[in-house]
């Protein structure tokens, strides 16, 4: 198989492929996630996967698998990225609180030395329970919400805030796995299992 790239410091995009026997090599990029209002969530999700995915390729020259992955929550056209502090993760659990959200993850796979490039993503619906300030102030202290889109770990402590979800769980996670083969095995001819 060729050489896969994670072009994310996500430690749970690394975990998730490394069950499926790929042992990436990891490379942080190093983008600005700069939002453009214009654009469709979707696009947003994309053209960041795209960005870090991108960033990396000159770095590569054998026709290594670069896969780039950007996850963002987004509540009533409001986008949700990761909280910059408390005080910012106690608003947006208090904001999701007893409604519906999205969860996006806009994924990139570059085959480099070729002009492959593909872009997809994929959405999932997650629903909060109504959580009191006591709840979300407990969750908030276990400092689970550092580095996380819109402040939660649903695979963590985190699970006890979602009453359901519809569509792919590990799309909330950080990396819909069964999207991710399905576009290696189109494209590239790999499949993970
Ligand atoms: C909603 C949610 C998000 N997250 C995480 C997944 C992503 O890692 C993170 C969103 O940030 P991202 O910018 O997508 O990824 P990252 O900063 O972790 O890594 P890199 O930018 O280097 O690729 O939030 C969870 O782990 N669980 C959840 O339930």
């Amino acid at each position: 198989m060729n050489t896969i790239v994670l072009a994310s410091s996500s430690p749970r995009r690394r975990k998730l492929l490394e069950k499926y026997n790929v042992k990436p090599v990891v490379v942080k990029s190093n983008i600005h996630e700069k939002i453009n209002s214009n654009e469709t969530i979707e696009q947003i999700a994309m053209a960041l996967a795209f960005e870090k995915a991108n960033q990396l390729e000159d770095r590569f020259s054998n026709g290594e698998i670069i896969i780039g992955a950007d996850t963002i929550v987004a509540c009533n056209d409001k986008i949700l990225g990761k909280p910059k502090d408390e005080y910012d993760a106690f608003n947006m659990l208090k904001f999701l609180s007893d409604k519906e959200h999205l969860v996006l993850t806009g994924i990139c796979i570059i085959k480099a030395n070729s002009n492959i490039k593909v872009i997809d993503y994929e959405k999932t619906i997650v629903k909060f329970r109504k959580l009191s300030d006591k709840k979300i102030q407990k969750y908030i202290e276990t400092k689970e919400y550092i580095d996380k889109a819109g402040a939660y770990g649903i695979q963590g402590l985190g699970g006890v805030l979602v009453e359901w979800i519809k569509g792919c769980y590990f799309n909330v996670v950080g990396l819909p796995i069964y999207k991710l083969d399905i576009l290696l095995e189109r494209h590239f001819d790999i499949s993970l299992l």
